[in-house]
């Protein structure tokens, strides 16, 4: 069964434009002017039950305005959407039952009262049997290690405890979907770390399926096969991670240390004939980009014989470099 089914899911907002100088807001107020912003632009999204995937894009694609209607809050403007088989804004009250949502900078726990207050809440929500509570959390406050954390206050909590606490509130009722918006941010790499085993641990053994967005790629490397990526509310990628690295990995970098300062002109002379981009770290240290197709041994033949090379290293792109490419770039890929 598809978890996600959105088909040409659109969302405009129609914002109030003001016109500029004192004669222009005398206008504004007779009469308003507006303009449509296509935040979502017709996307296409299908994710199975039991699938981990990513969805990224810069600042303003269009993802939280996504989340926003594929959890009921916003009503899409045009398109057809079911989530775990529900019409997220006509059928929110049964459809909430099912999901569960983290948003890394705003809390679904009482600032003021313990944490297990807070559970306990929850549980006359969500209506969850007693034995069901007691056996479901006692398994969580295990894996997530929060235990001590739950006759405090929220406010007292640092953020990775806080989002322990957080993440198991948005499974207290076994959902089959999970959204999480920057769940990691602001931790440190060892509680992000134990985060990330929770997550693949929870998938793993009640099939839970997870949309990610975040702006941390290393999230995404850590958890998800797939990922989805926006840009002006239009999906520019939609696939495996290794499939986005194997056609916009580009080349190798290559970074070189002489034994004596060479000129950048000298080094670019002598690599005319390749494809490969060179940047100075000092006139000793230099980086050479080299595009898909040229190898590293045609560079190194091209330098190895006269050139006073003291030490080499070749490392790939990173994920993080390659989606900042895709970004800065904004050329879609086939
Ligand atoms: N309520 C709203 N009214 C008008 N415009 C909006 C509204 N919400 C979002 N937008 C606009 O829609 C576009 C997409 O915004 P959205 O918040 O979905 O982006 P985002 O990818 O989540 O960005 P970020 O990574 O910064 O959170 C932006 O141009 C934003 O200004």
């Amino acid at each position: 069964m598809l978890a996600i089914d959105a088909k040409e899911l659109t969302k405009e907002f129609k914002v109030y434009q003001s016109r500029p100088g004192l004669l222009g807001a005398f206008r504004d107020l007779l009469n308003r002017q507006y303009r449509t912003i296509r935040a979502v632009d017709g996307i296409n999204i299908e994710i199975e039950a039991g699938e981990m995937v990513g969805y990224i894009g810069e600042n303003g694609a269009g993802k939280s305005t996504t989340i926003k209607m594929l959890t009921g809050i916003l009503q899409p403007t045009s398109g057809e959407l079911k989530v775990n088989g529900f019409d997220p804004h006509k059928q929110r009250e049964q459809f909430v039952k099912t999901i569960g949502v983290v948003f890394g900078q705003r809390s679904q726990l009482w600032w003021d009262i313990a944490v297990q207050e807070s559970f306990r809440l929850l549980q006359k929500v969500y209506q969850i049997p007693d034995q069901e509570y007691k056996q479901h959390l006692g398994r969580m406050i295990e894996i997530l290690e929060i235990e001590k954390l739950l006759d405090q206050p929220v406010r007292k909590l640092s953020l990775g405890q806080r989002m322990r606490c957080e993440l198991a509130a948005s499974l207290l009722h076994k959902p089959k979907l999970l959204f999480l918006d920057e769940p990691t941010i602001g931790l440190d790499v060892l509680v992000k770390e134990n985060i990330r085993q929770f997550l693949r641990e929870i998938n793993k053994e009640l099939g839970t399926t997870i949309l990610l967005t975040t702006h941390d790629i290393s999230d995404i490397e850590a958890l998800c096969s797939r990922v989805i990526m926006l840009d002006k509310g239009k999906i520019i990628y939609d696939g495996s991670l290794t499939q986005l690295k194997k056609v916009w990995g580009g080349g190798r970098k290559v970074l070189l240390e002489m034994e004596k300062e060479i000129s950048l002109d000298e080094l670019q002379k002598r690599t005319a004939d390749l494809s490969v981009h060179w940047e100075s770290r000092s006139p000793r240290q230099y980086i050479a980009y080299l595009e898909q197709g040229d190898g590293v041994s045609d560079l190194l033949s091209r330098l190895v014989q006269d050139m006073p090379i003291m030490e080499m290293q070749i490392e790939e792109a990173t994920t993080e470099e390659i989606v900042r490419k895709i970004y800065q770039e904004g050329i879609p890929v086939a």
